[in-house]
């Protein structure tokens, strides 16, 4: 009788795919979020310990995004722009990327409690939750809703970064924490318009697959509307100076002007989505000047 053994060919994963696994480029501006936070707060922290509450908050992202793709390989596959991750490509075993999510984020959160402050640890271990369980297991498959909600987990770097200084909520991270909020909806909804038969067809019910593109493209311009105020509510309390009120002015402007011929335009466009991409993009750059702006402004008023 021949027992065979189970074939046990390690599949070719080389460090590249472990890095893309925490999608870098997406947790790139996470973490930039949770280093500015950490600068704007008053009073000050070690430069060693500054460094290693911002390199907690990667490693806390990287395993939530980790676990987000061991969860989502089998849609990652259906969609032609996420088919050439790691898992779906058959670079990986699936096991490897959930222990990898699993340890990175255990070893943020206690890194983050033991050598920083356990308030700290605490908000970016529900922020692994909220992204890992909360919006990739639970809300995405179910509501066109999912990025509304969800959007509350990249809002928390902030908040984690302000606290790793002062060890204390107040209003002001809560305001970077509903800047994030309401800017994650038209971020995320401009991309969707221009990749929806991708979620279409991948089943995932997204908002301008459920609602429809007019639908959406209404609520992308009301919710940029809604960022040009929240942005401005630091300056206006008298929180920041005229360097971050400026900034978030023109940036916030900047932002529903690109807004309006997306969210007025007719659902049919034929002109390669150009509007769309290009809010998409400035999205991005949006939040990158406007923290920039936030750090420069706290270090000059100091
Ligand atoms: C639930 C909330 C969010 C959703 C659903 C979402 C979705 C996406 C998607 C699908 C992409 C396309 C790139 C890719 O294929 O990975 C993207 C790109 C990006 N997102 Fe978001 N996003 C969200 C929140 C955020 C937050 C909170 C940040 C940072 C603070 C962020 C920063 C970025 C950046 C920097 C890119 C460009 C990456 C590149 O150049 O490839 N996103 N987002
Ligand atoms: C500190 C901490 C845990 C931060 C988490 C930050 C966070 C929630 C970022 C969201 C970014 C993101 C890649 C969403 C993609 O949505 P998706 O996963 O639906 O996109 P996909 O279709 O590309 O997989």
């Amino acid at each position: 009788m021949s027992t065979a053994a189970p074939t046990t060919t390690p599949l070719p994963a080389e460090w590249r795919d472990f890095f893309a696994l925490t999608k870098p480029r997406v947790m790139s501006l996470v973490v930039f979020t949770g280093l500015a936070g950490l600068l704007a707060a008053p009073g000050s922290i070690h430069p060693v310990l500054g460094f290693t509450a911002v390199l907690c908050i990667a490693m806390g992202a990287g395993g939530a995004a980790a676990l987000n793709q061991w969860w989502e390989a089998d849609l990652d596959a259906k969609m032609k722009r996420t088919h050439q991750r790691p898992l779906p490509a058959g670079r990986m075993d699936r096991g490897d990327a959930r222990d990898f999510g699993l340890v990175l984020s255990g070893f943020s959160v206690m890194i983050m409690g033991l050598a920083i402050h356990w308030l700290a640890a605490i908000i970016l271990a529900i922020s692994i939750v909220y992204y890992a369980v909360i919006y990739t297991m639970w809300l995405k498959p179910r509501t066109p809703q999912n990025i509304v909600i969800g959007g509350g987990a990249g809002a928390f770097p902030p908040l984690i970064g302000w606290i790793a200084v002062t060890g204390e909520i107040t209003l002001m991270p809560v305001l970077l924490f509903a800047i994030i909020f309401i800017w994650t909806p038209p971020h995320f909804w401009a991309l969707a318009l221009f990749v929806k038969t991708d979620y279409a067809e991948a089943g995932i019910p997204m908002m301008p697959v459920v609602a429809g593109e007019k639908s959406t493209r209404r609520q992308v311009l009301a919710y940029s509307v809604l960022l040009l105020a929240t942005a401005m509510v630091p300056w206006a309390i008298g929180e920041t100076g005229p360097i971050y009120g400026i900034s978030a002015l023109v940036l916030s402007a900047i932002f529903v002007a690109l807004s309006v011929p997306v969210g007025l335009r007719s659902s049919q466009p034929e002109d390669g989505m150009k509007p769309e991409k290009r809010l998409f993009a400035f999205s991005i750059l949006y939040l990158f000047a406007l923290f920039t702006a936030l750090v420069i402004d706290r270090m000059v008023l100091a």
